[in-house]
């Protein structure tokens, strides 16, 4: 490991230049290769503190193509220890097989948790799993003149013709992605427009941002119509918004399974019946007197965990998070139970996904980059990732059931 003593003069002189604040953090990128100027960085930071950063330095991330397309200012990278909850069986479309689930959490019992559901869903036979909608939303807002204006502009935008163009213009900026569907909210002289676009593999926010600003041209040309501003918050990205619960945002998926009677009492040590009731009363009525968009136990427990593995955007965790979660008595007193998940903004190419450890992670499930059709990978992440967290619902309801939470937390947990 290079220390600050190891520095070339010239090195060191930039490095003294950065301390000063003659040479911004990020100057640097374009003053010396991307490596030094994090290691730069990093001891500039260090300089005056009374300790060295032991940790951050020790990573594989190729810091090229970091640097390029996923961070600025980059000093380091954050570890988070990952775990496998083994063996979960999918029946999906995209997704049919048996899958190791990577899960990055520092929350101890949250792996014991989800690999003691996908042991109880696959000795059941397996998940079943469907994608529902699979479009990504970008929603601009226009002011117009008044109502009159925003009643022609509403009109105009549902013209057929119109929408055909706007679809062309869209599909300039993009080989892959493809405007869907164009959908108006008015709200006195304000408009929003909700774009719905395929974005295939991609998770997209970066493809329909890029689409939604050519279109906004063809507008203002056309129509006259001028953006306040490109997101007008009913996409909705990275906040609770009931518009992603309702129409769907990203992926709409839906899982489900009938565990027997006997492997709930066996594996999850309750009673199917017990199980209906606190789902019932926690997961359903719980979450509607506490005003919640979420209608589930931990379902973001799962998301996160998994996205941070798989080199998704964190903060989708939001959306994908507003689950409900479904128990009911099957036949012979089996144990149904599903979890629908409205809004998952997920994909195998682009973003953090290039990164070489979450790399490592889509490669274990078989959906690293491109789809063969285009689209068929980060459909398949996306039914993998609804078993998982019917998975982690399934254990966190029985040991509720069971009223093991506490005890499970204090022998895992801490
Ligand atoms: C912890 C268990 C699984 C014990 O469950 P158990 O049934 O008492 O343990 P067991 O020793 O009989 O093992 C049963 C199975 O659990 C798994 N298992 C068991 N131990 C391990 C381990 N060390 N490592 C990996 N897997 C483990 C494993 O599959 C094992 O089967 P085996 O392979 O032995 O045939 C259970 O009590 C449980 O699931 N508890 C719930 C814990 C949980 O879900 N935590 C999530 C976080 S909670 C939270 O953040 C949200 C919250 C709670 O606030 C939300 C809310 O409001 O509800
Ligand atoms: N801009 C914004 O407002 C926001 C951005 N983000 C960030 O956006 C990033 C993700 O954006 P995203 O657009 O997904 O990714 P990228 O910007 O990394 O672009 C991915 C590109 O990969 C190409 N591609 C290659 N193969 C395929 C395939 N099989 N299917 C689809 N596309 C393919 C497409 O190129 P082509 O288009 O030429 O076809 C696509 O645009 C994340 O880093 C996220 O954090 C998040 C929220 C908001």
């Amino acid at each position: 490991m290079t220390s600050r003593n190891d520095l070339s003069r010239e090195k060191k002189e930039l490095l003294e230049d950065v301390i000063s604040g003659k040479v911004s953090f990020h100057k640097l990128d374009s003053m010396t290769d991307k490596k030094t100027a994090v290691m730069l960085r990093r001891f500039a930071l260090e300089d005056g503190m009374d300790f060295n950063f032991d940790h951050i330095q020790n990573f594989s991330i190729d810091v090229e193509d970091a640097s390029k397309r996923n961070i600025e200012n980059m000093v380091g990278a954050i570890q988070i220890p990952l775990g496998i909850a083994s063996s979960l069986k999918v029946n999906g479309e995209f997704a049919e097989g048996t899958f190791q689930i990577p899960l990055a959490t520092t929350e101890g019992a949250l792996v014991a948790s989800v690999n003691r559901g996908c042991s109880v869903i696959t000795k059941s036979g397996g998940a079943n799993v469907r994608i529902f909608r699979d479009l990504m939303t970008r929603a601009p807002v226009f002011r117009l003149e008044n109502v009159i204006r925003s009643k022609e502009f509403a009109d105009w935008l549902q013209d057929p013709d119109v929408l055909s163009r706007m679809k062309a213009k869209a599909s300039e900026t993009t080989r892959f992605g493809e405007l869907v569907d164009v959908q108006v909210f008015v709200t006195g002289n304000t408009v929003h427009v909700r774009f719905s676009y395929d974005t295939k593999d991609a998770m997209g926010m970066n493809m329909v941002t890029i689409a939604t600003d050519a279109v906004l041209s063809l507008i203002k040309d056309e129509f006259g119509a001028i953006p306040v501003s490109l997101s007008g918050n009913m996409c909705t990205d990275k906040k609770p918004a009931a518009i992603n619960s309702i129409l769907g945002r990203g992926k709409t998926v839906v899982a489900d399974v009938t565990i027997p009677a006997k492997l709930v009492e066996e594996r999850l040590k309750c009673k199917p019946e017990t199980m209906v009731e606190v789902n019932y009363r926690k997961n359903l009525l719980g979450s509607a007197r506490a005003g919640s968009l979420g209608y589930n136990a931990h379902a973001a427990n799962i998301i996160a965990a998994m996205y941070l593995a798989c080199g998704q955007d964190p903060a989708h965790v939001v959306e994908g998070s507003s689950a409900i979660t479904t128990m009911e008595l099957a036949p012979y007193g089996d144990l149904y139970c599903s979890v629908t998940l409205p809004a998952m903004a997920i994909g195998t190419v682009g973003g953090g996904t290039n990164l070489g450890p979450q790399s490592d992670c889509l490669r274990l499930l078989g959906v690293k980059g491109s789809g063969n059709p285009p689209g068929s990978n980060s459909k398949k992440l996306a039914e993998i990732i609804a078993c998982a967290v019917l998975a982690g619902e399934l254990s966190l309801i029985g040991a509720q059931a069971a009223g093991h939470l506490a005890r499970a937390h204090a022998e895992l947990g801490r």
